[in-house]
């Protein structure tokens, strides 16, 4: 044993000397994080991810080979469980409930010269701008022209994607085989088991024809019901006029936390599809789709019944609720 090695083994060790500190801490210490988003036409910024959901997203996905599932007339889908791991999508569902504006949007459905006002029984948010024109330098401009587009081409002030909603968005157009990419993003949060949306079909006409549109889930479990819409009856002898038979059997899914459901082809204008109320403890849920609008018409009817014109919601850690935010 060397002579140093015994000494250093009885002798007291010297005290070490204070360590110095040379480099100064930020004072910040999020100074590096990105920048939020913001826009002109957003209520609040919207902060970026944070880097570990980002770099799930961007090479964790999809997480599962999609499904197709066609088995049915008309059907074409295909289910992704999951296309992001569940551990990131339950933290991109936080980020998410907490950092977004919401909206409980309240209109008048009008039948024939029936009015009835609808109060949207989940909230709602969206961001997007229809083909005709685009976002550049944050500025909205027409795709033809090349010039900004005139206070008059819409009824609402559209909202870029932010880059929270960016980064999926090209994540999913990469693995939907889309041939043009998705523009609007809709994000529905349903709070609980009175949260739903009925029976519907998406398949207006500013979609264009077989629309795209890719729907993921995030956060609770929800049962997604299709049915296929009921076909005339004709060509029968006694078949009254109006009359509808079924068709096919009812789908009854159960979309969990980060699965994707992709609905193309045919499906829109054959199938009606919902998510109903649900009795007993119910985890919150947020939906989020990608879609693809041709026309004016669909970012004006996107903005009318998702952000609307009463006052925005914010999530509230403390009570644990979406509270109106002035
Ligand atoms: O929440 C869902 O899974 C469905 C949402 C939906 O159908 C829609 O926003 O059009
Ligand atoms: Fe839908």
């Amino acid at each position: 044993m060397s002579k140093r090695t015994l000494d250093s083994f009885f002798k007291p060790s010297t005290p070490k000397r204070p360590k110095i500190e040379t480099e100064t801490e930020p004072a910040d210490a999020n100074a590096d994080a990105k920048p939020p988003s913001q826009h002109p036409s957003y209520p609040i910024p919207i902060p970026q991810l944070p880097e570990h959901i980002e770099v799930n997203l961007e090479h964790g996905t999809p997480y599962k080979q999609g499904q197709e599932i066609n088995n049915q007339p008309h059907l074409d889908l295909v289910h992704f469980q999951p296309y992001i791991p569940r551990a990131t999508a339950n933290e991109f569902f936080k980020f998410l409930r907490r950092e977004l504006p919401f909206y409980r949007v309240r209109y008048t459905a009008r039948r024939g010269n029936v009015s009835t006002e609808i109060n949207t029984p989940r909230w709602t948010t969206v961001f997007g701008i229809d083909e005709t024109s685009t976002f550049e330098n944050g500025r909205a401009v027409d795709v033809r022209t090349g010039s900004p587009v005139p206070p008059t081409k819409y009824q609402c002030t559209p909202r870029p994607i932010p880059a929270c909603l960016e980064i999926l968005r090209k994540q999913v157009e990469a693995h939907a085989g889309v041939e043009k990419g998705y523009n609007f993003c809709l994000v529905n949060y349903y709070a609980g088991g009175d949260d739903s949306i009925s029976f519907h079909s998406d398949d207006e006409r500013f979609l264009g024809s077989r629309p795209n549109i890719a729907s993921l889930s995030l956060g609770g479990e929800r049962d997604f019901l299709m049915k296929h819409k009921p076909a005339p009856v004709t060509g029968s002898a006694d078949a009254k006029p109006g009359a509808t038979a079924a068709v096919g059997r009812q789908i009854k899914m159960s979309l969990g936390s980060g699965d994707m459901v992709i609905m193309r082809g045919e499906t829109q204008s054959n199938w009606l599809h919902s998510i109903p109320k649900r009795k007993g403890n119910t985890a919150g849920r947020i939906n989020i789709t990608f879609r693809r609008a041709v026309v004016p018409a669909g970012t004006n009817n996107y903005y009318h019944y998702n952000v609307g014109s009463g006052g925005m919601y914010r999530w509230d850690d403390i009570s644990r609720e979406m509270v109106e935010t002035k």
